[in-house]
């Protein structure tokens, strides 16, 4: 998730871009309005991975590694039970990053405070890795808040997207966490859109997730103002190569994953993440920085291609003289999981007692 700095401000988080639902009429005092106490919506939320290389700020692919968020709404109070990854760093209070996001949906739709809650989150997705965990809570959030609201002021898909976009500071993660695949996404005069694309079937993500962190906010704040059109001309062209590998063409996928834009600027706040992802290019695999890191994201083209890569990364992980394997006099530890690109994105349930 991005912070406030001058790098990672939102694009654009004015209230008059926000969603046009000023002119609805607040609902928060009409206690019959909002579902009744017993009401449970529970979100399976995938994870993600953003820019996908060269598509900074653009391109995200969802991940079929899932939270699962579950919404009670009860008598009183706000209550948590939280397991899995993060749970024990992260606040049980209205700072939880779920509960903001479903505050900026009752914000969007004109409906008041929240109603008292329990959440029950089982986190899957890591922390601070640049899988996207602070879209999927923020997506999980946005869609249960919805699903507790009568239809009438229930936010549209284009506004659920307005909504966690401006949470974000850019869309890249949250589009395709919502959609599912690979999307493209934009924002024009305030306003986000996306456009989801088919995968070919062949491609098979494998993270290597490292045992550190580095805060999107953070990575955000190592990139330069101004680059050269030279770099700017080789990202647009392997951005635009990425589309057509990922679609049609899997076997262009290294070419299509050389970044200029953001990877060379945050290498110093993950060492291991670039030796990592240098050795792997190095021996022809597609690899790149998740996200704004740290885990390394590889692009396999079919089941067989994963495998290797797999034992590839456990190969340079164990090499005593990589910085993959032994950083700053520690052992960097890596889980490696191979994964598939789901086509659908969150899917959201309702049941009442
Ligand atoms: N499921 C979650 N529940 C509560 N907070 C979360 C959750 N996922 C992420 N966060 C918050 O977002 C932060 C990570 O966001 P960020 O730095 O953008 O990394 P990531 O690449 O994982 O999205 C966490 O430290 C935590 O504060
Ligand atoms: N385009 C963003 C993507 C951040 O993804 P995350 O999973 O690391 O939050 C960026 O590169 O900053």
């Amino acid at each position: 998730m991005t912070g406030s700095a001058v790098n990672n401000a939102p694009l654009h988080a004015t209230r008059t871009d926000a969603p046009d639902t000023d002119s609805a009429p607040r609902i928060g005092s009409v206690p019959g309005a909002i579902t009744p106490v017993g009401t449970t919506v529970s979100v399976r939320v995938p994870g993600s991975t953003g820019n996908v290389g060269p598509g900074f700020d653009s391109l995200g692919l969802a991940l079929g590694h899932y939270d699962t968020v579950t919404l009670t709404r009860i008598e009183r109070g706000l209550e948590f039970d939280l397991s899995g990854e993060g749970a024990a760093g992260v606040p049980r209070g209205p700072e939880h990053l779920v509960i903001r996001a479903m505050q900026a949906a009752f914000d969007a739709a004109g409906a008041g405070e929240l109603p008292p809650l329990r959440l029950r989150a089982h986190n899957a997705i890591p922390h601070g890795r640049g899988m996207g965990s602070s879209a999927s809570a923020v997506v999980a959030g946005v869609l249960a808040a919805n699903a507790l609201l009568p239809a009438s002021h229930r936010l549209s898909p284009d506004a659920v997207l307005q909504v966690c976009s401006h949470m974000e500071g850019h869309p890249d993660n949250v589009a395709p966490t919502l959609l599912g695949g690979l999307t493209i996404s934009y924002e024009d005069e305030g306003r986000f859109h996306s456009v989801p694309v088919r995968v070919h079937p062949d491609v098979v993500p494998v993270v290597a997730v490292p045992d550190f962190e580095v805060a999107t906010s953070v990575a955000r704040g190592l990139l330069p103002e101004m680059i050269a059109h030279r770099t700017a001309a080789v990202n647009a062209g392997r951005a635009a190569l990425l589309v057509a590998a990922l679609g049609e063409r899997p076997e262009l996928l290294v070419p299509a994953t050389f970044d200029l834009l953001h990877q060379p600027y945050r290498a110093q706040a993950m060492a291991p993440s670039c030796e990592l992802m240098t050795r792997l290019r190095d021996l022809g695999h597609a690899a790149l920085i998740s996200g704004a890191g740290p885990t390394v994201l590889t692009l396999a083209n079919g089941a067989e291609h994963a495998g290797r890569v797999a034992a590839a990364i456990e190969e340079i992980a164990a090499d005593a003289a990589s910085s993959a394997h032994e950083y700053q006099g520690r052992t960097v530890t890596w889980r490696v999981h191979v994964l598939r690109v789901p086509e659908e994105g969150a899917k959201v349930s309702v049941s009442t007692q």
